[in-house]
C-alpha cells in the first residue's frame, strides 16, 4: 500500500534480549548522551560526515545485533558501522524528516520498551504545505520489533514520530495484521528507545593510537 519499501517484523528480539540491551543503554556514561529538546541519543560507530567517518568500534553488547541485521542481506552484503541509540519519554518524538545522504538507503530499527507509531509524508509539493494533508502511512513499531526503511520510502518521503503521549490506530497505520492490535485501540507510550542501524559507505581510516600501548 506504499512505495517501495518498508519491512515489519514483529519479536525480532527476545524479551530478555530487550532487558539487557535496554540496561546496557542505560548504563552508558552521561557524557555518552547528548540532549536534543524532546528525546535524547546517544551515537555509536562516529560521526558521518561527507568527507568519511572516522569508524570507531562499536561494542559488542550492540554490534551483535547489527551483524544480525546484516547477515539477513538487507545493507548489500555489507555490515552496519553505525548505531544512533535514541530515548523518547512519552509526549517526545522527532519532526518529519529524512536521514539524507551520508547512509546507505537502509535504515534498519528494534524497538525496545514501548510502542510508537512511525509516521509518514509526502515531499513537500504545490499542492499542499500542511503535514497532516502529507501524512499518508503510519507504522505500529512495537517493543522488539524491527522495521526497515528502503528505496524510496527512505529516500524521498519523510518520517517521524508524533509528541503525543496515547496513539490511537486508525487507518493510516498498515500493518495491524501483524501486530497485536486492531483498528481503534488507543496504545499509552512508555519509555520507548530505539536502535537505529546502518551503514555509513564512505568511511576514512581508524583512530591512529599514540602513546604507550598498556
Ligand atoms: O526512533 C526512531 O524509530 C526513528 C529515529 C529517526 O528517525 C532517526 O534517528 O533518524
Ligand atoms: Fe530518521
Amino acid at each position: 500500500q506504499v512505495p517501495a519499501a518498508i519491512y515489519y517484523i514483529p519479536n525480532f528480539i527476545t524479551e530478555a534480549e530487550e532487558e539487557s540491551l535496554i540496561q546496557y543503554v542505560n548504563s552508558a556514561p552521561i557524557p555518552k548522551w547528548t540532549q536534543l529538546s524532546n528525546r535524547r541519543l546517544q551515537n555509536w560507530g562516529g560521526l558521518p560526515h561527507p568527507k568519511g567517518m572516522v569508524p570507531e568500534k562499536i561494542p559488542e553488547w550492540l554490534d551483535s545485533f547489527g551483524q544480525r541485521i546484516g547477515q539477513l542481506g538487507v545493507f548489500d552484503g555489507q555490515m552496519p558501522n553505525h548505531v544512533l541509540v535514541n530515548e523518547y519519554l512519552p509526549g517526545q518524538g522527532i519532526m518529519p524528516h529524512t536521514d539524507g545522504p551520508l547512509y546507505f538507503p537502509t535504515v534498519s530499527t528494534i524497538t525496545l520498551g514501548s510502542h510508537t507509531l512511525l509516521d509518514f509524508y509526502t515531499p513537500l509539493n504545490d499542492r499542499s504545505s500542511s503535514f497532516d494533508d502529507r501524512h499518508f502511512a503510519s507504522f505500529l513499531l512495537e517493543r522488539r520489533s524491527l522495521v526497515l526503511v528502503r528505496e524510496e520510502m527512505y529516500s524521498r518521503m519523510l518520517h517521524g514520530i508524533k509528541e503525543v503521549e496515547t496513539d490511537t490506530l486508525c487507518e493510516k497505520v498498515l500493518n495491524l495484521d501483524s501486530s497485536e492490535h486492531s483498528l481503534g485501540d488507543t496504545l499509552a507510550r512508555n519509555t520507548r528507545i530505539s536502535l537505529t542501524i546502518r551503514v555509513v559507505p564512505k568511511v576514512l581510516k581508524a583512530k591512529l593510537f599514540f602513546g604507550k600501548k598498556k
